[in-house]
């Protein structure tokens, strides 16, 4: 059968979820990565596919990439748009969730975003390859790029790349392809590992050597997610602060993205409270460590949930002394319920990417007045928004927090509320 192919000119009319510009081509919408809104391209549709034969304009909003491996690395998509255009890219994310679930008079957000290097926690993928390994992040659908440069990560952690790459090749466990997860707490990187085979005593030696002359208090090593864990080497306490909270973060636990953005997330937060007694209850769902749960002990008496057991653990054993309790609990398979939820005076959520489905709806089924929505994904937000509508919430703040530099992803802080009075005062400050 004869091949067709077609050439047109088109213009990019919008950029797609993950960032690539969109154009139009025979009542069909076509992603055509590296191109940005306004830009005229000449394509070539063939075998289904299309083909970026030129830009023949370019964008105001383009810039040169920070990074060399930007076209191959899957980390940034978009390090080809000035940062400006980007976080306003990011709000415009936001702002068509909330106006798609009926929230259309909205105050004017605000909005922050993260500087380069400052990325704190990294999921790398590593590689074995003829003469040693390649550690870094995946191209888009392929093998992992080496990480010889990244205007992401904080200094600290791009200095211990070279001699971490040494000693990872230099282990018999990675065998072929392996990860490693890096949070950088306040006592040092925490590494957690995971290769094909199990870790040799030799193996053990090498990195509890790197562990001491590279000042890491602790590499942990698994054989894939969510399976049992084994130090591999330790040094010395590993901990973190959250507010003045000294925790002990297990390995691999969650981790905001960067000290800034969590800093944004936390006053974010804080200011979106209803005035509170220090008596008052406050209900944290899906806490972590503690990272709001600490900072909001200083406000009022926080019960805070959370379902990884080991989170847990360590945020309920920094609780001694602060206005803070924490309990285990699986908020999918056991929500809190309304009886649960009307002790609360504020409601403040943090869920995972997919959002927070059955709690949500038992949310809205409580008789909770307010509620501060922490949310790391606008596709989660605009499903559950429309029930919030629904039930009666009103918008009274939003902030838009762009932490995940170059990427698709955005963080955002929305403070609702069901009480009138608090509506009608929110509403008066802002028009006049
Ligand atoms: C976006 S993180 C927020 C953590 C914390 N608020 C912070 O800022 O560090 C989401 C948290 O939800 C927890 N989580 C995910 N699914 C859950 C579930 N079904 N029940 C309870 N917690 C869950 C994760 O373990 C994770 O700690």
């Amino acid at each position: 059968m004869m091949e067709t192919s077609t050439q047109v000119h088109a213009t990019v009319e919008q950029l797609g979820r993950s960032g690539d510009g969109m154009v139009r081509h025979e009542g069909r919408a076509w992603y055509i990565p590296g191109t940005l809104p306004g830009e005229r391209l000449h394509l070539r549709f063939h075998d289904g596919e299309a083909e970026l034969l030129e830009r023949e304009s370019t964008s105001p909003h383009r810039v040169e990439p920070p990074c060399s491996l930007s076209d191959l690395c899957g980390g940034c998509a978009l390090q080809h748009m000035d940062q400006t255009a980007l976080l306003e890219w990011k709000k415009d994310q936001v702002q068509r969730a909330l106006n798609r679930s009926g929230f259309t008079d909205l105050p004017e957000p605000a909005l922050y975003q993260t500087p380069p290097h400052s990325r704190q926690r990294l999921d790398v993928a590593l590689q074995r390859v003829p003469g040693g390994i390649i550690l870094g992040l995946h191209q888009r659908g392929g093998d992992p790029v080496d990480m010889t440069e990244c205007p992401l990560i904080r200094p600290e952690l791009l200095k211990l790349l070279p001699p971490l790459r040494e000693c990872l090749s230099s282990l018999g466990a990675l065998t072929g392809r392996g990860s490693l997860a890096i949070n950088l707490l306040d006592s040092g990187p925490d590494l957690t590992l995971e290769t094909p085979a199990p870790l040799s005593g030799s193996d053990r030696e090498k990195l509890a050597a790197f562990a001491r002359e590279h000042g890491i208090p602790r590499i942990t090593w698994r054989p894939a997610p969510g399976r049992v864990m084994e130090t591999a080497a330790q040094t010395g306490p590993v901990f973190h602060h959250f507010g003045c909270v000294r925790v002990s973060p297990p390995p691999a636990s969650f981790l905001q993205a960067s000290q800034e953005g969590e800093q944004a997330i936390r006053e974010a937060v804080l200011a979106g409270l209803p005035p509170l007694n220090r008596k008052d209850r406050i209900i944290e769902l899906y806490a972590g460590c503690g990272t709001l749960t600490f900072p909001l002990a200083q406000h009022g008496f926080v019960q805070a949930y959370e379902g990884d057991r080991a989170a847990i653990a360590s945020l309920r054993a920094a609780t001694h002394g602060s206005r803070a309790e924490g309990s285990e609990r699986d908020l999918n398979r056991q929500p809190l319920l309304p009886p649960e939820l009307n002790q609360a005076r504020v409601v403040v959520l943090d869920p995972p990417y997919a959002g927070s489905g059955k709690q949500l709806a038992s949310l809205l089924r409580s008789k909770v007045q307010d509620v501060v929505y922490v949310s790391c994904n606008p596709a989660a937000l605009e499903k559950e928004l429309p029930a919030l509508k629904q039930a009666g919430f009103a918008v009274l703040s939003w902030t838009v927090i762009d932490q995940f530099l170059w990427s698709t992803d955005v963080e955002t802080v929305l403070v609702l509320s069901r009480d009138p009075k608090r509506i009608r005062k929110a509403e008066k400050k802002r028009k006049g």
